[in-house]
């Protein structure tokens, strides 16, 4: 049973991919879009043998492609040696009984692939708790696909009685290892939550982007170390914190997983609590690959992607194309143009570095102040709020009052002074 939620066994199969076009998505995007599933087949170590389109008002709720399509694909997975069909949408049992049947090769949808390449990433405890998370999640509504597979191998017809208790209890055991896992993350999160603890007085700065937008590339041309980059997707799973100074400023620096469209909700719900650097950072630094050609999509994604993960918009949030040693100097100029406040870089050839951290410094001092008061002992209150808030770089006390001279984000401060507002004084005043 759970050999086959693996879906390992993808390596150097022979795809066929599929996907549809129609009035929602036109060619071109639909296109892009298996290019993508390509790269994602490649990632997870499969072979893409053709990409197949079909113009379509719809899916076939039932077939997904229509019937004449069907036959065309039941063609190709004898005449090819096609071993596996990964469609681009996600399918719903009903297709992937009416497809299996039809073409009796073995079918993948993009968010099965996502996570088997998730899975087949996943390094440290939490990545690979989450993404089984994710994995039994996704499996349960579609039991039904596995047990007609397994009942294919056993001779089939005939079982669905015995197959009805199978996949009855498949479904207990998977809910009961489900919350098992539930309990696991859970108690990761508060260890993590303690080891964030005492971190606060730092600038914290996330990046965040598209996979394979350069996010580990520039982690370590900021921060002079080794965090895993390559050109696949979804190189990084686990968030990487790392320490850097950015002009005199004691920075945090975290590396995320990458986004992607269509990425499975179970799995950005099993991840929620990886992005909790993101989720408590004050600046985010939006990664973008600027050679791509539907820039605007990706930078989409990406926000709806945050916007899904409840990921506050509180924090800044700068644009940074990336790999602007791929793309001629006409087009920086387009881009310069369509997103003024975007930073260019090339993360690989250090190219832009300075001007970002520049902006990086920009974005902390325009947030915080620097400030002098005078605070009676007796609102303790106050002082304890800097002590806490602040970053105190002098204190000094005169007659029954302290002098303190700190720095603080600028929201801080009005919550100070609201805070010392609401002090009765009465008594330090008599
Ligand atoms: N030409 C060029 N390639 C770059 C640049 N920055 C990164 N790359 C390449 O882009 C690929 C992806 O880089 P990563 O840093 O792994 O990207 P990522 O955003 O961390 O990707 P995931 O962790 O998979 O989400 C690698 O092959 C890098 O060498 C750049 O400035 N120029
Ligand atoms: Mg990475």
């Amino acid at each position: 049973m759970f050999e086959e939620i693996q879906n390992s066994d993808i390596v150097q199969e022979r795809a066929l991919l599929v996907g549809i076009y129609g009035p929602e998505t036109p060619r071109v995007q639909a296109e892009e879009y298996l290019d993508e599933l390509e790269m994602l087949t490649r990632t997870a170590g499969g072979i893409t043998v053709d990409k197949v389109l079909q113009n379509r008002m719809h899916p076939d709720p039932s077939t997904y492609i229509g019937s004449g399509k069907l036959r065309e694909l039941k063609r190709r997975v004898s005449d090819e040696g096609i071993d596996t069909l990964i469609f681009d949408d996600d399918l719903t049992p009903t297709q992937i009984r009416n497809i299996e049947k039809a073409t009796k090769a073995k079918l993948l949808d993009r968010s099965g692939l996502i996570l088997d390449i998730f899975a087949s990433r996943a390094q440290t405890s939490a990545a690979k708790t989450q993404v089984e998370l994710a994995q039994l999640q996704y499996l349960l509504p579609r039991l039904t696909r596995f047990w007609t597979h397994l009942s294919r191998q056993q001779g089939g017809i005939g079982t669905r009685g015995p197959g009805e208790t199978q996949i009855e209890t498949d479904r207990r055991l998977i809910d009961k290892r489900i919350s098992n896992l539930k309990d696991k993350l859970e108690k990761l999160d508060r260890q993590r939550q303690t080891q964030r603890k005492g971190r606060s007085d730092n600038v914290r700065v996330s990046l965040v982007g598209y996979t394979n937008a350069g996010k580990s590339t520039l982690m370590n041309a900021l921060t002079d170390t080794e965090v895993l980059a390559e050109d696949r997707l979804f190189a990084t799973l686990d968030s990487t914190v790392r320490r850097c100074e950015i002009a005199n400023y004691d920075v945090l620096l975290s590396d995320t997983v990458g986004f992607i469209r269509k990425l499975p909700h179970d799995l950005i719900e099993s991840f929620k609590s990886t992005l909790d650097e993101v989720r408590e950072a004050d600046i985010l630094l939006h990664v973008v690959d600027a050679s791509s050609l539907m820039i605007q999509d990706y930078i989409d994604v990406v926000n709806e992607t945050l916007d899904d993960m409840n990921i506050t918009d509180e924090q800044k949030v700068q644009l940074v194309f990336n790999k602007i040693d791929t793309i001629d100097p006409q087009r920086i100029r387009e881009l310069k143009q369509q997103y003024p406040d975007a930073v260019f870089i090339s993360a690989e050839r250090g190219i832009g570095l300075l001007k970002l951290e520049e902006k990086i410094q920009n974005l902390i001092e325009e947030d915080f102040v620097t400030k002098t008061m005078s605070i009676p002992v007796a609102k303790y209150e106050g002082v304890a709020f800097l002590h806490r808030e602040a970053n105190i770089l002098k204190k000094e006390y005169v007659g029954s009052d302290v002098e303190v001279t700190f720095s603080i984000a600028k929201s801080d401060l009005m919550r100070l002074k609201s805070l010392l507002e609401n002090i009765d004084t009465a008594e330090s005043v008599a």
